[in-house]
């Protein structure tokens, strides 16, 4: 069979409409092709919705076509029963005779088996085309799947000569965060919360800067913020209190406040390595992507554990002179963007 790897890119390309908003399902897409025409496309409905693979199909305009077409895909297709019923059965039944898929998908109920009931039914099938920009594509649901955690971002803006935060007297007054970084950036940083499952910070940086944590920039799903609170000491009259977005407390006490709608409390053990108790909670919410915004010790947590994927940190162009030190870290660094005055730098883990 000629595989054209053009398609996977544009599977690819597809998929990412899916961002934040398929999970905890991955965001997949999916052409299909008749002779050097594509004849459809399709990418994940919204979370409980119709599969690429479904969409793609049903936008066939003349389904006679299919019998003599190839379907590309991002990731192997579904072969159980979920929310939805399953893409091999809808893709067989429709009589395509080839399909080209990116990567085997690793869940549990899946892990080849949808290959191999292609294959059974007379389908050819090939697999993996172009696996490392699948890989990198379906980085969160991957991390997720192979290494039972949430693919972990942190993110942190530091002043010309690395403090993420001023001295204390520079902060006198109501708790609100302190900005290093400018307008732009922060837009860039909403964006960015609408992409992901979860937002979390540490204690310190909620009593300190009473934050929000939504995405009031940019138009799109607000994250589940989780916060560090062992012994529940951030104010109920604060932001993260206010419902606006649903909200989890990492805590160790039994004693918890009156129940208010939105708001729930997970116990962790904070004996010990508190980036692996938080990844294995935040695992069995089935949270697969977060982003840690701080503070440096937080941060500095999920360092030490190796628990990180990428590390986006902005530059801002003045200097603090003193303050809370940024964190330290090693990674490879793969972009180096200007967003307005600051300068991003996004590492990733290797
Ligand atoms: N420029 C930027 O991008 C950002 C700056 N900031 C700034 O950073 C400052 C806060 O940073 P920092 O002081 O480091 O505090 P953090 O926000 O990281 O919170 C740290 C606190 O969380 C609790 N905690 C419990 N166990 C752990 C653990 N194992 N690891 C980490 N924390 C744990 C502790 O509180 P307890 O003892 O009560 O349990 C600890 O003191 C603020 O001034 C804020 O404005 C914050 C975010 C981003
Ligand atoms: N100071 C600082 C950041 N601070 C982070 O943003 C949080 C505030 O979010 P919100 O209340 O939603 O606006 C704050 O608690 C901290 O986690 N972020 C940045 O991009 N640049 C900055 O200079
Ligand atoms: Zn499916």
């Amino acid at each position: 069979m000629k595989i054209q790897e053009k398609y996977i890119l544009r599977c690819i390309e597809l998929g990412k409409n899916g961002l934040g908003t398929t999970a905890p399902n991955p965001m997949v897409g999916c052409v299909i092709t008749a002779g050097e025409r594509i004849i459809g496309e399709g990418f994940t409905s919204p979370y409980g919705g119709p599969h690429a693979e479904v969409n793609a199909i049903h936008s066939v305009s003349h389904p006679e076509l299919l019998k003599e077409a190839t379907l590309y895909v991002s990731l192997e297709p579904c072969a159980h029963h979920g929310k939805t019923p399953p893409c091999t059965d809808l893709i067989i039944g429709s009589g395509i005779p080839r399909v080209v898929i990116g990567i085997k998908d690793p869940h549990s109920k899946v892990a080849g088996k949808g290959i191999a009931k292609l294959k059974a039914a007379g389908v050819e099938v090939v697999c993996p085309v172009l696996e490392r920009e699948c890989r990198e594509h379906h980085k969160r649901f991957l991390t997720f799947m192979e290494k039972k955690r949430p693919y972990v971002i942190l993110k942190w803006a530091e002043s010309a000569d690395g403090f993420i935060a001023p001295e204390k007297e520079l902060r006198e007054g109501e708790p609100e965060p302190f900005w290093i970084s400018d307008r732009y950036s922060r837009q860039l940083v909403h964006q960015w919360r609408t992409e992901e499952q979860a937002i979390l910070v540490g204690t310190t940086t909620a009593v300190e800067d009473n934050p929000r944590l939504t995405p009031r920039h940019w138009a799109g799903k607000a994250p589940l913020r989780v916060v560090v609170d062992r012994q529940l000491k951030i104010p109920q009259e604060y932001h993260l209190y206010d419902g606006t977005a649903p909200t989890v407390f990492l805590t160790e006490t039994n004693q918890l406040p009156e129940p208010r709608e939105g708001i729930h409390y997970e116990k962790i053990d904070f004996s010990g390595n508190l980036a692996l108790q938080v990844c294995e909670r935040l695992h069995e919410l089935e949270v697969q992507s977060v982003i840690v915004e701080g503070g440096r010790k937080t941060l500095c947590s999920f360092i030490k554990a190796g628990f990180w994927d990428e590390a986006r940190i902005f530059t801002g162009r003045f200097p603090l002179k003193n303050g809370l030190k940024s964190p330290e870290i090693e990674g490879k660094e793969v972009s180096r963007t200007k967003i307005g005055g600051d300068l991003l730098r996004i590492l990733e883990n290797d």
